[in-house]
């Protein structure tokens, strides 16, 4: 059974809390109505209150400025804000004064019973909250009011002020590297350095010394001793781009930060401390590299504790207004309200947008230039990007990261191995001659000139494989 709590309901909207409360009041739960800041602070006051419901829009006094005098009023009961205008500034602000979690109207009566109850559990271990810092936030940075980025910008405030690492997924061009600079911006490492790096970016060879450095002499050309990203970003934030592309051996020592805090330059054996946080992004399915081994399963179970999902464009086409505008401003474009009607919005809500937002910013710059000036029309806008279907790895990249997936695992397997180039023959050259063979219908003379290679090598190593001609 649930214990009984009294739960004050600040909002202007009687039909609010009206629903609020049969649905508290259907818990067990005594639920007390105000109307406005004001007269919520006075029942604050005269009641022992175990948590607030706050609406961010109040007759006079805001929800956001009055969260404070609310914590002082019930000693720092969990206060649930709620806005029809939840955009990532108010989510952060409100979670910056303090509120313990956030709702935006309209809201699933379910969704916020989970809110009230997990909030109510909070309000059993009371402590004081976190320090409160004026925001310093530009609310142009991440455009969005489709529910799928008020949930985005929810996830961004609930999770910014933590330690926490996050990770960001979702196709290319949906905005994960603006959502980690959105983290960053409103962390308590605002102030610190925010390194942004792809694995992908870097040499292959000396990506462990670029990440974590190296002393004099650990390789070939290690003149000096040289610091890494990890300790250039101390007390800020990393964000790790494409982190399915980071080599095996290099994710074991993620793991180690991630998990103690450690790292070592490459070439020493003193562990130095890391004090940065790890964000990750990726567009690709980590859970298919995991199955693959060519994502450590355990890193995998690490990194995914907090997951911010950004669904593709086509999925929130609501944003396509707002985002268009949006960069129209950016480009210091005359009247943006009549440039953009309706008729081209619905001609552009039905595009696919592969490439996400990039390829909307990107075809808005074209429009804004052909256009010059004039409202624009769907002529103005480049043709779409290919589909998905499009590979947007090529085949050969693809074998590429297999055949550097198998020879990592083989040699974790068995480092003293002397049959790495038969064990790899092995592995592919069946397929290969299969698909051949397929191809000439079984004819070996044919198979071996297009493989280039002596009919009778073809045959043994037929045999060798237990290959048939069918
Ligand atoms: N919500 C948004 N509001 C405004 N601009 C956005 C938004 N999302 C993305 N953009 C813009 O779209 C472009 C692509 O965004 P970003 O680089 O963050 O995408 P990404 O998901 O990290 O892409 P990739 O996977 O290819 O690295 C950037 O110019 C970014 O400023």
């Amino acid at each position: 059974m649930t214990t009984a709590h009294t739960i004050l309901v600040v909002d202007d909207e009687p039909s609010i809390c009206w629903a609020l409360e049969k649905m508290l009041t259907s818990e067990g739960h005594e639920v007390i109505t105000g109307s406005s800041a004001e007269e919520g602070l006075r029942l604050a006051a005269q009641n022992d209150v175990s948590m607030v419901i706050l609406d961010v829009r109040l007759p006079k006094e805001d929800g956001i400025s009055a969260l404070p005098k609310f914590l002082e009023a019930t000693d720092n009961a969990p206060i649930i804000i709620i806005t029809a205008f939840g955009d990532l500034e108010t989510a952060v602000a409100a979670v910056k004064n303090g509120a313990t979690d956030y709702l935006t109207k309209p809201f699933k009566l379910e969704d916020a019973l989970r809110t009230c109850r997990t909030a109510l559990q909070k309000s059993a271990h009371r402590t004081a909250p976190a320090a409160t810092q004026p925001m310093d936030i530009d609310p142009s940075v991440l455009v969005g009011t489709s529910p799928a980025m008020q949930q985005v910008f929810r996830q961004i405030a609930l999770v910014a002020d933590s330690d926490l690492s996050v990770l960001i997924t979702g196709e290319t061009g949906t905005g994960k590297e603006l959502v980690a600079a959105a983290i960053h911006r409103h962390s308590r490492r605002a102030d610190g350095p925010y390194i942004p790096i792809a694995p992908v970016a870097l040499n292959p060879d000396l990506i462990e010394s670029e990440l974590f450095g190296h002393v004099k002499g650990a390789f070939t050309g290690a003149s000096d001793d040289r610091a890494g990203l990890f300790e250039r970003a101390e007390g800020g934030t990393v964000l790790l781009d494409e982190i399915g592309d980071l080599p095996l051996g290099t994710q074991v020592k993620l793991l180690r930060v991630l998990e103690q805090g450690q790292y070592c330059r490459v070439g020493d054996v003193k562990p130095r401390t890391a004090n940065v946080r790890i964000l990750a992004a990726t567009n690709s399915d980590l859970h298919e590299d995991v199955a693959t081994n060519a994502f450590r399963e355990d890193l995998f179970h690490r990194l995914t504790g907090v997951q911010i999902h950004l669904p593709p464009l086509r999925d929130r086409v609501e944003d396509i207004g707002p985002l268009c505008r949006h960069f129209l401003a950016a480009m210091k474009y005359a009247d943006i309200e009549s440039a953009v009607d309706d008729e081209l919005l619905e001609q552009l809500h039905s595009r696919p947008w592969h490439g996400n937002i990039r390829e909307l910013k990107n075809a808005v710059g074209h429009a804004a230039v052909v256009s010059r000036g004039r409202k624009l029309t769907i002529d103005d806008f480049p043709e779409p990007k290919p589909g998905r279907d499009a590979p947007t790895t090529s085949p050969v990249l693809a074998m590429e990261k297999s055949i550097r997936v198998w020879s990592e695992n083989a040699i974790e397997a068995n480092p003293d191995s002397v049959t790495l180039h038969s064990d790899y023959l092995a592995a592919t050259e069946p397929t290969l001659l299969r698909t051949v063979m397929k191809h000439t219908g079984g004819n070996r003379a044919k198979a071996a000139e297009m493989l280039g290679i002596h009919r009778g090598t073809l045959r043994d190593r037929m045999k060798a494989y237990g290959i048939d001609d069918q």
